[in-house]
């Protein structure tokens, strides 16, 4: 069996393992594929693991023996879906192994906009304080989490820890999903996606990007939001209409944004958040404590093993 891993080199630098996958079966690993090479690479595969690599139409149709794509990610839609059903090509994801991690980082970025503390640690560092009259000296307005609301676009694995650690800080949560099956924990309100955005001070996305989701944030939603309020996406680059999102924080329509992806990965020059007023940006590392990937490692295994055996889990599409 010819199992190609496309990717493997930000799952895996060096710190962890692919023992649990060698464990299966012999594998070919590339820390990197351009998408030109993809079907070239995976000649005669029936297994590809990916994470970032695109798996198009056009290769699941260059490559007649192939059975299973599995994911190395939550989010999958660097896959077309639709092409691997229509072959009988079964694909999976790893849902919730960075749950904790993101929504650590939801916060990190979060705090970072509402106290500004790499600002205020690096102003102390260049001597500011040793010449300051005060006691003390502050550059933005501190903003209290407690009492505010934090509105929670995608309510599921990651957005639900990340509603926890909210209601921890003491504030009210609305969180918006498409269908509610259980009720929500106590100090969660649902509410539709425009309530949300206007009655938000801090909104964090969580929902997949499919085509229902791409640009949900936008002019017009944008424009329902307080002048005070954050936008915070850990989820999809697409998610967000970089150009809209780039003007509301230029004029001061919206406060700040904490965003740990982009529409496109790495962002091309030119990119309109780059360089936004009061626009945090890391680069897609949400998911990447070791701990998480050590999860996601053992993870992909087992959803290689479990779709070997005849009984696959964690399909998706
Ligand atoms: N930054 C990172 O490193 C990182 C890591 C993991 C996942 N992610 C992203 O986070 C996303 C969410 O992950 P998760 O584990 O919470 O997934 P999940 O499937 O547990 O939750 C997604 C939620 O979104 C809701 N949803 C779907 N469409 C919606 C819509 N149109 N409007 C409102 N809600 C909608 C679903 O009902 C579900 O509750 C992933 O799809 C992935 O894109 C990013
Ligand atoms: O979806 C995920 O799991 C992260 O974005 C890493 O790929």
């Amino acid at each position: 069996m010819k199992i190609v891993l496309l990717d493997a080199y930000t799952a895996n630098p060096g710190d962890v393992s692919w023992a649990p996958l060698q464990a299966i079966a012999e594998c070919e690993i590339h820390d990197r594929t351009p998408v030109t090479e993809t079907a070239a690479r995976c000649a005669g595969a029936e297994v590809i693991i990916t994470n970032k690599a695109p798996v198009t139409r056009e290769i699941i149709a260059a490559l007649p023996d192939l059975k299973y794509i599995g994911v190395t990610a939550t989010g999958y839609n660097i896959v077309d879906v639709a092409a691997a059903k229509e072959r009988g090509i079964v694909v999976t994801n790893v849902p919730g192994y960075s749950s904790p991690a993101v929504a650590q980082l939801v916060f990190a970025l979060l705090l970072e906009l509402t106290n500004h503390v790499g600002h205020h640690a690096q102003t102390v560092a260049e001597g500011r304080w040793q010449s300051c009259p005060d006691f003390c000296y502050w550059d933005f307005p501190i903003i209290e989490l407690s009492g505010r609301t934090l509105g929670i676009i995608g309510y599921g694995d990651i957005g639900s820890a990340v509603g926890r650690i909210a209601v921890a800080f003491g504030m009210k949560v609305l969180a918006s999903k498409r269908d509610w099956k259980v009720a929500p924990p106590e100090g969660v309100t649902p509410a539709s996606i425009d309530e949300v955005f206007a009655q938000s001070d801090a909104i964090s996305l969580h929902c997949p990007l499919t085509d229902a989701t791409k640009h949900l944030v936008n002019g017009r939603t944008l424009g329902l939001m307080k002048e005070s309020a954050f936008i915070i996406n850990t989820g999809r680059g697409p998610l967000v209409d970089e150009a809209a999102l780039a003007a509301a924080l230029n004029s001061g329509r919206i406060a700040g944004a904490g965003l740990d992806v982009l529409s496109v990965e790495p962002p091309k020059d030119g990119n309109p958040l780059i360089g936004a007023k009061n626009c945090l940006i890391t680069p897609h590392i949400g998911w990447a404590s070791r701990e998480a990937r050590v999860r996601l490692i053992a993870a992909t295994a087992s959803n290689l093993q479990a779709f070997l055996d005849g009984k696959p889990v964690n399909v998706v599409g």
